[in-house]
């Protein structure tokens, strides 16, 4: 049965936020997928004849999706800030324009990556454990000493947006300096702004004492993090990872720790994910684990869910996307 709509757009999770939704609506026909996880089969059964996708988690994206949607697909927008699970080039190929969603989630990622600075600086994990088997020994004066923000280094792997974000958060509490390694240098205003000094990664890795990973995942970044870097840092840094698991080699990561070659890590994504919860990771005091959920707050989805259906919408009508892909 037509709607009278000129397009149709899959929505590719039952959960998108409904903003996103009703923008859709107002201009076209929009089919949501039913099941959480996302079941493969419906959405490519769904998927046929679609002009349009609001693709929601982190699914393949890949030449199947496409084949299945056939040739009228014309845009297609992710509801995250990382595409890594996109193959891109096939949809290049296509010439299918691409969508996400970068900057509307800064804050709220920004807000955990402090979060898990302190937690991991101040030794929260360890110490809630401490609690849990009855062993309050704060009759030592050096019970669960930490690592100081103040006066410290940050080193930022990856300074765009989230990075930048974090560093504003951190002005507030009285470091010292912060350090970034990026392919290319951010604008001068920006260095200004934080007292950002570009280096390169081995600088990074020896002068931080803590490292914040924010940079996408690619082939360059894919394990980059390993025991050769992990033995070049001080024996008090702490990792901080908001970005993709894979970017640390998680093996060593857990050795380096567990070794304290140094001195702690918190980390919201992890590699794979879900992790085991029989994973050796949690079995450390030094490791601050959380599932992945810098983005998850209210506001931040639905804005999300917002610049996603607008992406798809402009794409549909041939007009440049509010965030591009590429
Ligand atoms: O990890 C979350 C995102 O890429 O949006």
């Amino acid at each position: 049965m037509s709607t009278g709509k000129a397009f149709k757009v899959l929505v590719t999770h039952p959960e998108v936020p409904q903003q996103g939704i009703d923008l859709l609506k107002q201009n076209c026909e929009v089919i949501q997928l039913q099941s959480v996880p996302i079941n493969r089969a419906e959405l490519l059964e769904k998927i046929r004849g679609v002009d349009g996708v609001l693709w929601a988690g982190h699914e393949p994206l890949n030449a199947e999706a496409l084949d299945a949607a056939g040739p009228q697909l014309k845009s297609i927008s992710a509801m995250s800030a990382g595409i890594d699970f996109v193959d891109v080039p096939e949809l290049k190929r296509r010439k299918i324009p691409l969508g996400h969603t970068p900057t509307v989630l800064n804050t709220a990622v920004a807000d955990l990556a402090v979060g898990l600075l302190i937690a991991a600086s101040r030794r929260f994990h360890e110490g809630r454990k401490k609690i849990d088997n009855d062993q309050w020994e704060n009759y030592h004066l050096n019970w669960l000493l930490g690592q100081d923000i103040r006066d410290s280094t940050v080193g930022f792997y990856g300074f765009g947006g989230i990075g930048q974000a974090i560093a504003k958060r951190l002005s507030g509490f009285d470091i010292d300096k912060v350090l970034y390694t990026t392919r290319r240098r951010v604008h001068k205003e920006i260095e200004e702004e934080y007292n950002a000094k570009k280096v390169d990664f081995d600088t990074l890795l020896a002068d931080s004492d803590f490292i914040v990973i924010a940079s996408p995942l690619t082939k360059d970044t894919q394990g980059i993090f390993n025991a050769t870097a992990f033995n070049k840092m001080k024996k008090s840094a702490v990792l901080i990872n908001i970005a993709r698991g894979k970017i640390v080699n998680q093996d060593e990561l857990y050795e380096a720790l567990k070794s304290n070659r140094i001195f702690s890590a918190g980390l919201d994504v992890t590699d794979p994910e879900p992790l085991s919860p029989k994973d050796k990771l949690l079995t450390l005091d030094n490791a601050v684990v959380l599932p992945h959920i810098g983005s998850a707050t209210n506001r931040t989805r639905a804005d999300m869910s917002t610049i996603a259906a607008h992406n798809v919408l402009r794409g549909l009508a041939g007009e440049p996307m509010l965030s591009p892909a590429y």
